[in-house]
């Protein structure tokens, strides 16, 4: 009998403060079965890269709110969860005057010679670019292929597919689909690309403010658009919508009482003279 856990994910009652004492999430809850393919779907600001460091383990939730294949990610240090985001795009490695061969040895490429090749493939990658005179769209699939390596159990995605073509993209995106349907993984995903993504995700999760506002099936959320114009439009037409929506109930950034300020100290500075607000 095989003793690997199902990489569900499950959070319960999990809120997070920053160490300056503002609110991160607040009360999140999710759970999101083995296999699926979530898209974390928000405003700047929302809270999605905060909630996929506490999954991935990156940071310390409170006892009890997060479990990923059953177990405490902060805690148990898991191997199969792999998490792409800033900080792993910046490493400076895939900067360096290397080659892609020596690259992808370093990060376990020979003990998965298949992958890797399949990975070379999709990815469009040429062996004999030297990093340091890559485009970064170029970089980026480079910098995929190595992260994507490992047959990790749980991705978690933070946007790192915006330096990547069309074409590399939906191929990228292909990749990770077939991947949850055959084997045993899972994927979360904060985008606010959505091209090639319509037919892409088994789950949405609508974060605004810190918290997980709607979470569920892609079909659960069907009746809530009912303009479709084509099948490509359909999650754009949605997200929009939350966006929309989160917008009115937070209100602008910078509200009515803050423009007449701007304005003036702008007419201080010179060349803005005209720009006076209408009322205030
Ligand atoms: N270390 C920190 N200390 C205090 N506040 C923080 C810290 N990191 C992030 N925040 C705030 O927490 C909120 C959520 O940030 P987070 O990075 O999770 O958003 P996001 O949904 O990933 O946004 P984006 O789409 O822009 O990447 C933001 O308002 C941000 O300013």
């Amino acid at each position: 009998m095989s003793t690997t856990p199902l990489p569900n994910i499950e959070v319960q009652n999990l809120s997070y403060k920053f160490q300056d004492g503002s609110d991160g999430l607040q009360d999140v809850g999710m759970s999101l079965p083995a296999g699926s393919r979530t898209l974390l779907i928000g405003a700047n600001g929302a809270g999605k890269t905060t909630l996929l460091r506490l999954l991935s383990g990156k940071r310390l939730a409170p006892n009890d709110t997060i479990a990923v294949g059953g177990k405490d990610p902060f805690k148990d240090t898991l191997e199969g969860v792999t998490y792409l985001g800033v900080e792993w795009v910046l490493n400076s490695i895939v900067r360096t005057d290397i080659d892609v061969p020596t690259l992808l040895a370093s990060v376990g490429g020979n003990a998965f010679p298949e992958r890797r090749d399949e990975l070379v493939e999709i990815l469009d990658i040429d062996l004999r670019w030297r990093m340091h005179a890559v485009s970064d769209g170029e970089r980026r699939r480079v910098q995929l292929a190595m992260g994507l390596l490992r047959p990790w159990q749980v991705l978690l995605l933070d946007e790192i597919t915006v330096d990547l073509d069309l074409l590399s993209r939906s191929n990228f995106l292909a990749f990770l689909k077939r991947e949850t349907e055959t084997r045993s993984c899972t994927i979360v995903y904060a985008t606010h690309i959505l091209d090639n993504l319509a037919q892409w995700p088994t789950h949405l999760a609508h974060m605004h403010l810190g918290k997980v506002k709607a979470l569920g099936s892609v079909e659960s959320f069907h009746s809530q658009v009912p303009e479709w114009t084509s099948e490509n439009s359909r999650l754009g037409e949605l997200v929009l919508k939350w966006l929309k929506e989160d917008m009115a109930s937070r209100g602008p950034r910078n509200g009515r009482g803050n423009q007449g300020k701007t304005y003036q100290s702008l007419e201080g500075i010179g060349g803005y003279g005209q720009e006076k607000p209408v009322d205030k």
